[in-house]
């Protein structure tokens, strides 16, 4: 990168913490490539080299053919441990093998094809948006939403975030204090350790308290594993609902053996990695449909074939256009935009080198590789010259490999995309038989991505919809 200050390459990290907090991030980086004509090249980052690529050829290298030589980056680890502990996405080697080992046997069709759990929460989603048409920030609403199925399924009892008057005010509280912890994860997994060093007492307070909420699950799970006296009695008391036929990801993990603290992490673990997630990809969802009515109708054509009826697994996978749409969504806008490993040994990457960029290139052990996956998803060399417009039909034509990776590729591949797809499905699914139009809030400026951990549409995503 030809940089200003050749030293230090501090006008890249201004220039990259500046567009972090105002947006434009993402093509930035983008427009970096195209300006090089290269798909590889490296940065100073405060000395250190730094390999950033868009190639699929060395993100393949990097999360599958190569994959022992590589593994997350320390600065990222060291922002999550204080509160996700060592769980399946904090860890390496093999204590992320066993981790994936364990959590593996819950993400298998049987649990994730379990769509009751979504339907309650979302009838509640339903109900907080106004019937007049006026506007609703309704990602605001998908973040409640995440939280609440998410902590259904992995503790069997929601946060209930939706639910208005809820004798639930600890579950709220739990959510307040997740997201502002993730927030403070964000900023640390970015900036590295001279914000973890600032003494926040609002930080340290609510992993705090997010340990005990989760620790009082884990316990009434590990009693129930180990005496067979069930929370769920309870639960389905207070649920109003048969709560013990349910399955509860918690409940497994318990009943492998494991001790509490890592019952407690793989929770919180699996809690990040799915919740922020799902939110992102069904706001740019919305946030694009509000503005294609073309999309929408097509959408709500299909989805109204089924009338008022709930959807099955099934009938959610064969709705064709449904699935282009997302996979459109997840192509234009992944919500893990971006993506850094380290090497553990020197190694290679297959290309890049040379003078036509070719040849392999030399990387160091302990040198850091960010990869860019909202870029190469618009390679106009890869998807065509439309590349930049949003058109579900081209995944009628199309099977991309190496080029397409929302949910990462190779042994950590994400485990929880059945889980994501389905969820975002079943959500558009009712939220298509509910209303019959959408519009989106004027004089909106153009969409700009908000990167805390994942990405999501910077100021929401304002709509008004028409109750069908
Ligand atoms: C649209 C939704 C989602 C997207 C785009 C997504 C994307 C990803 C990506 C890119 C990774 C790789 C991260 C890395 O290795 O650096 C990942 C890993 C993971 N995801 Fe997802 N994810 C989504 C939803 C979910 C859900 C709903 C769950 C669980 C309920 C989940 C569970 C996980 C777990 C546990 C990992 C770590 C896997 C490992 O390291 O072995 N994800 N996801």
């Amino acid at each position: 990168y030809p940089h200003k200050d050749p030293i230090l390459g501090l006008d890249l990290f201004i220039e990259n913490f500046r567009l972090l907090n105002k947006g434009g991030f993402l093509d930035k980086l983008s427009e970096r490539y195209y300006r090089q004509n290269a798909w590889t090249y490296t940065q100073l980052l405060f000395r250190e080299k730094v390999i950033n690529t868009a190639d699929p050829e060395n993100i393949k290298a990097i999360l599958a053919t190569q994959f022992t030589d590589f593994q997350h980056s320390p600065r990222r680890k060291a922002a999550f441990y204080p509160t996700f502990g060592h769980g399946i996405f904090t860890t390496d080697g093999a204590e992320w093998e066993f981790s994936r080992a364990l959590l593996r046997p819950s993400f298998v069709r049987s649990q994730v094809g379990d769509l009751d759990i979504f339907e309650a929460h979302i009838s509640h989603l339903i109900n907080k948006i106004p019937r007049d048409g006026s506007i609703v920030d309704i990602q605001q609403l998908f973040f409640a939403l995440t939280m609440d199925t998410a902590t259904q399924f992995l503790f069997g009892q929601s946060a209930n975030v939706l639910v208005e008057g809820e004798p639930s005010a600890r579950g709220e509280k739990f959510a307040e204090a997740y997201d502002y912890v993730t927030e403070i994860v964000g900023i640390q997994a970015k900036l590295g350790q001279i914000v973890a060093k600032i003494p926040n007492k609002r930080y340290t307070d609510s992993i705090k308290y997010i340990h005990e909420y989760v620790e009082m699950y884990v316990q009434k799970a590990v009693d129930f594993a180990k005496f067979g006296h069930s929370r769920s009695v309870h639960d389905a008391e207070a649920n109003g609902r048969e709560s013990h036929e349910k399955y509860v990801f918690l409940e497994e993990l318990a009943k492998t053996g494991v001790d509490k603290k890592k019952i407690r992490d793989e929770l919180l673990n699996v809690l990040f990695a799915g919740r922020d997630t799902t939110a992102g990809l069904l706001s740019f969802t919305f946030y694009i449909l509000a503005r294609r009515p073309d999309v929408f109708e097509k959408l709500r054509a299909e989805v109204m074939t089924l009338g008022s009826e709930r959807p099955d697994f099934a009938q959610i996978k064969n709705m064709k256009y449904l699935q282009y749409t997302l996979k459109e969504v997840n192509r234009l806008y992944p919500i893990v935009p971006f993506n850094a490993r380290a090497a553990v040994r020197d190694t290679t990457l297959p290309v890049g080198g040379g003078s036509d960029g070719k040849s392999p290139i030399l990387v160091k052990a302990g040198q850091a590789i960010n990869y860019q996956i909202y870029t190469m998803h618009r390679r106009k060399d890869l998807y065509g010259e439309d590349a930049l417009e949003f058109k579900p039909e081209r995944w009628e034509h199309i099977r991309p490999t190496w080029q397409y990776l929302p949910f990462n590729a190779g042994p950590r591949i994400c485990i929880g995309q059945q889980f994501a797809l389905t969820e975002a499905s079943y959500t558009i699914i009712r939220l298509l038989q509910a209303f019959k139009s959408i519009r989106p809030r004027e004089g909106e400026g153009p969409l700009t991505e908000l990167l805390a951990l994942t990405s999501s549409v910077r100021g929401g995503v304002n709509i008004g919809l028409t109750p069908a």
